[in-house]
């Protein structure tokens, strides 16, 4: 039987998707919305501090297609202040006129398929710390999906032996080196803690590459025989000053 890979958790993660009750929303008063505009920018604000501080991290964009309108993705030390922030989103005046569309839990996670060669402490390593606890970039795209690796019959992930696995994933991160500059990956493990076993979340300064990238990990051998996929969410960066305008109707 496999041996299970150690990780090493961050930050806890939730990605939070809404689809905006346009109808409602815009039979609200002008100067009512506006006010419930300021609200939600104030809780940006807030959101900012604690990114100045590195107490966490989070990133706004608008979804396209039918399946949300917006994406929050929101990171924080433990599953409580998550939660905190879950709910006072939710006690906001503009989330009565949202609609949750998609959720997902889980924790910023590294394996130890490539561990440091000289034995040393991950944690002492900055450029560790910098994955586990990332401050998420500001690029125009993000994308997002969840996934498994696959147990079915002969395609078992989980019953191959560490060596096998860890080969597997060197091919793996060596296709997603090619992408460096253009693709930044936050790899969050959700095993035990929602439906699927692992977020992936990518962000690019242009669309075009998630499709380049995720087109080509399809054939390393870890995605094309023990792969499985879940929606995909796919949106543009939405920067506090644009929310006005994106509200706007
Ligand atoms: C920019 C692209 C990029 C790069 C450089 C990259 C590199 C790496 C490395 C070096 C490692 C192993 C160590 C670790 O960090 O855990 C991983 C790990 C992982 N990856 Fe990855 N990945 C990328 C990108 C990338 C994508 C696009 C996907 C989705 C797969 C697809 O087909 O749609 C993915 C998935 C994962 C997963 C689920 C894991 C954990 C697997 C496990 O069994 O534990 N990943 N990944």
């Amino acid at each position: 039987m496999g041996e299970a890979s150690q990780t090493l958790d961050g930050w806890f993660c939730l990605h939070d998707l809404r689809k905006i009750d346009w109808a409602s929303w815009k039979k609200v008063p002008s100067e009512e919305r506006q006010s419930m505009i300021h609200e939600f920018l104030n809780m940006l604000e807030s959101w900012q501090t604690v990114e100045d501080n590195k107490t966490g991290s989070h990133a706004l964009y608008t979804i396209v297609g039918q399946k949300a309108d917006i994406i929050m993705m929101v990171l924080r030390p433990n599953m409580q202040e998550l939660n905190d922030v879950e709910t006072a989103f939710n006690k906001l005046k503009l989330a009565d006129y949202t609609i949750p569309s998609y959720s997902y839990v889980s924790v910023v996670e590294l394996g130890n398929y490539m561990p440091p060669k000289d034995g040393s402490d991950p944690l002492d390593s900055p450029e560790i710390r910098e994955r586990i606890f990332p401050i998420l970039p500001k690029w125009n795209h993000i994308c997002f999906y969840p996934m498994d690796k696959k147990r079915e019959g002969s395609d078992n992930w989980y019953s191959l032996p560490m060596k096998e696995r860890r080969e597997l994933m060197r091919a793996h991160g060596m296709t997603g080196r090619k992408y460096a500059g253009k693709i930044k990956q936050i790899i969050t493990g959700s095993t035990g803690l929602d439906d699927w076993e692992w977020g992936v979340t990518l962000f690019a300064h242009e669309a075009l590459q998630f499709k380049k990238l995720i087109y080509e990990m399809r054939f390393d051998e870890v995605s094309a025989k023990y792969g499985d996929f879940g929606q995909f969410f796919v949106g543009n960066i939405l920067p506090p000053e644009k929310v006005e305008a994106f509200l706007h109707v």
